[in-house]
């Protein structure tokens, strides 16, 4: 006997030929929304978590994290988890306590859509596929990485400037600027600090125009402790492809370009922004920290592949570069398959090796030298973290989320993988000592999320304290600990009177804004004005 739920299809059709009908607020029945993947949407706080063990007492800062949450039913009923809103989460722990808070990020696109109550921008990256009424707003979600910076919380995502947001109240400032030095339409979510002189070193790719028009353009910059800028140069690079994250030694900056490419003809027929080309080399383009002049980025190449995520990066004596990353031997981003995949293909997660490879190149080698990992770990992982001090530097131990294949994934109690299959935390040294490996538990099966802290060279001894949230968060991309001193010793700076003042969110609208004739946004203090309607 049928179900009434198993009419109600014929009656609700929320989407039509896979495009939202109506208003009503209703996420697609796909894997992206479902199970451990359901919106959350939680704004608010809790203070005093449940504690299992002892929170060192030492430890006084916060523990910041960005998710994808997506507010509204998307326009596109295969919306993807990377075009949700972003989301940030803070774990404060303090005298053995943990207190959680959590808002989303207030872009333009938050901003446009609230007014409406409903999605307004269509497809991850395509811009093509927006309603009218937020062209010329800024698309970002900045919902990937969150970092600390001077006193402000920029939360950040490849596709847009960043969004300033105050680091204790986690309300958001408005769009960053820098004041006014940083114009580029887009910014990596993977800026880098150097720990000896303050400096943050922060690319944007695609940066061409409006950010949106699969150009070849690399804009880098380096602005200085004191804020200021002290670097800008602009580089080509071979396509228009990804370039997610980058690494820096004392004087080089490494990029490592990802064969997924861009194409406008495909942003135009409302398709996806990139395409997995299985026939392209995976890229690496090196360049100075300074006084760079366009014709100096070189490219070293090597057999196709995908990049995950930077481990360190350092020169050797001889003047070589080191950098270490995870590198995956097919398209991770299952969701973004080859141009040539026949309609209505079934889009599967790839089963990968993703292994840490060391690669060495030299910055005196002519562009276009082929090369191949000097070293390789014989693991499946990704999400490696070093020690923040020691970026530029020679570092020994890294950590990483790892697929250990022995320990089954329940599929019964868990569903489909959300995200990746990481089930341990690995713990490496490039000194050569063994592993020291723990298993991770996995909350999938009861829709939970703990933050376990452990003693970083004995995780084999399980974690010292798990902090429990009485409710799941969404799958998030990268988090960082800042440690109140450094949140304490910028508040008053900016609060004394003779100070520097308060954050200075941007004052005009970004150039590609200015060029479309003013028709749409003005961009005041990251606030909107869409098409005559205010807010
Ligand atoms: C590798 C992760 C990644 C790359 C690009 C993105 O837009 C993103 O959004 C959450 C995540
Ligand atoms: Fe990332």
């Amino acid at each position: 006997m049928a179900h009434i739920h198993d009419l109600a299809p014929q009656i609700n059709q929320y989407y039509l030929g896979g495009r939202k009908q109506d208003n009503q607020l209703k996420f697609p029945d796909t894997d992206v929304f479902k199970g451990f993947n359901a919106p959350s949407r939680i704004e608010g706080e809790i203070i005093n978590l449940e504690v299992d063990g002892t929170i060192p007492a030492d430890i006084d800062g916060t523990f910041y994290r960005i998710q994808p949450d997506h507010r509204y039913p998307p326009m596109f009923e295969d919306d993807i988890q990377f075009n949700g809103d972003g989301a940030v989460t803070a774990i404060r722990i303090q005298k053995g306590h943990a207190d959680f808070k959590q808002r989303f990020v207030k872009t333009d696109r938050y901003e446009a859509e609230t007014a409406e109550r409903r999605a307004l921008f269509g497809r991850y990256r395509n811009l093509y596929t927006d309603d009218e009424l937020v062209k010329g707003v800024i698309r970002t979600a900045s919902n990937t990485n969150v970092v600390f910076w001077r006193g402000m919380l920029l939360a950040m995502k490849e596709d847009g400037p960043p969004f300033a947001m105050d680091p204790v109240t986690l309300e958001t400032i408005g769009r960053y600027d820098f004041e006014g030095q940083v114009q580029s339409p887009t910014f990596t979510a993977h800026p880098k600090i150097d720990p000896v002189t303050g400096e943050m070193v922060c690319f944007g790719y695609e940066a061409g125009e409006n950010g949106n028009d699969a150009s070849n353009d690399i804009v880098v910059y380096t602005i200085n402790a004191d804020g200021v800028k002290t670097d800008e140069c602009w580089y080509k690079s071979p396509f228009c492809g990804m370039i997610h994250d980058c690494g820096i030694s004392a004087n080089y900056l490494v990029m490592p370009l990802t064969p997924l490419k861009c194409s406008l003809d495909r942003l135009k027929k409302g398709g996806n922004h990139w395409a997995w080309d299985p026939n392209e080399d995976q890229w690496y383009g090196v360049v100075p920290r300074r006084g760079g002049r366009p014709n100096d980025i070189k490219w070293f190449r090597s057999a196709n592949a995908f990049h995950g995520h930077t481990a360190g990066c350092y020169e050797t004596e001889d003047g070589r570069i080191i950098y270490d990353l995870t590198v995956a031997d097919g398209n991770v981003f299952f969701f973004f398959p080859p141009d040539d995949m026949p309609p209505g293909s079934v889009l599967k997660r790839n089963k990968l090796k993703s292994e840490t490879c060391r690669w060495i190149l030299d910055p005196k080698a002519p562009s276009g030298t082929y090369v191949t990992p000097a070293q390789s770990w014989n693991t499946s992982g990704e999400f490696s973290r070093i020690d923040d001090r020691l970026v530029t530097k020679r570092y020994d131990h890294f950590w990483q989320c790892k697929i250990d294949p022995t320990r089954e994934y329940d599929f019964a109690s868990c569903g489909p993988p959300a995200g990746g299959l990481f089930n341990c935390l690995g713990h490496y040294t490039w000194s050569g000592q063994t592993e020291d490996l723990i298993a991770l538990v996995n909350q999938l099966d009861v829709l939970r999320n703990d933050i376990m802290i452990f003693d970083a060279l004995h995780l084999s001894a399980g974690p010292v304290a798990t902090i429990r949230l009485p409710f799941k968060l969404k799958l998030g991309l990268h988090g960082n600990f800042v440690d109140h001193a450094d949140i304490a010793e910028w508040e008053a700076l900016r609060r004394r009177a003779g100070g520097i003042g308060p954050v200075k969110p941007a004052e005009r609208p970004l150039p590609w804004q200015l060029a479309m004739n003013g028709t749409a946004s003005n961009g005041q203090s990251g606030r909107n004005c869409v098409n005559g309607l205010s807010h």
